[in-house]
């Protein structure tokens, strides 16, 4: 199931995900459906724990509620500092793709190795902060590089642009990973990112803060397509 969704993901790519983390939660519903009318093809979802980052937002009960809602595939980003601890409950509750912060864990291609032996895809995430070279030795068990264009933690941050020097280099030596950015992304921001080889574009105020979801995200789909891939 997982790795049919791991193929929509890829093949959805270079495209827009939507971050739930400002959408209405008091009506879920009918976000998630503005959301596939304006051509979601990928969902974004923030867990925060309240200890690896400054937030708390929520866990495995919203995670199925909105795999009940919609079977768009959904891209899990654990900002938690034990990750490993709510792996198999997110995946049951239909997390596809699962991604961690390096800066969580100790041993990142072995977290890696075991997300991947409970069935789903698996995403490895560093903050602005954290040097490339934290990845060594993980990026053979990994899916998907996500790259924070602001410190994890919060939506309406401003881009830090440290992100396209990593995407670019990720792309260079290994070209086959799927990449993506998340924090700070907007009209001004998404083509630069493109241009640095990314696939997967997480997007939270730029839409949300707009009456119009589809005309957001046509525009922001609009300027992926001017990048330089
Ligand atoms: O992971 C995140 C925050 O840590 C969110 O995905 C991200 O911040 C989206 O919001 P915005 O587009 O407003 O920056
Ligand atoms: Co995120």
């Amino acid at each position: 199931m997982s790795q049919d969704k791991l193929e929509l993901i890829r093949n959805a790519g270079p495209s827009v995900l939507p971050s739930l983390l400002l959408c209405d939660f008091g009506d879920l519903k009918t976000e998630l459906a503005r959301l596939e009318d304006a051509g979601t093809q990928v969902l974004h979802l923030d867990v925060m724990d309240g200890h690896f980052v400054p937030n708390l937002t929520y866990g495995m009960p919203i995670v199925e509620g909105i795999r009940r809602h919609s079977d768009l595939p959904m891209d899990v980003h654990l900002m938690i500092s034990d990750p490993l601890r709510y792996a198999q409950p997110m995946v049951d509750a239909g997390a596809d793709l699962l991604t961690f912060h390096v800066e969580a864990v100790e041993d990142a291609g072995e977290v890696a190795r075991e997300i991947r032996s409970m069935g789903a895809a698996v995403g490895v995430a560093l903050n602005p902060d954290t040097d490339l070279s934290a990845l060594d030795g993980c990026l053979d068990d990994v899916d998907m590089v996500l790259v924070m264009s602001v410190n994890a933690g919060f939506g309406g941050q401003a881009f830090n642009p440290v992100a396209l020097e990593k995407l670019a280099a990720l792309k260079q030596s290994h070209p086959d990973l799927l990449l993506e950015i998340d924090g700070g992304i907007n009209l001004e921001t998404i083509g630069a990112a493109r241009a640095a080889g990314c696939d997967l574009f997480v997007v939270g105020s730029a839409i949300f803060k707009q009456d119009d979801y589809a005309a957001a995200i046509a525009a922001l789909d609009a300027e992926i397509a001017g990048g330089v891939s």
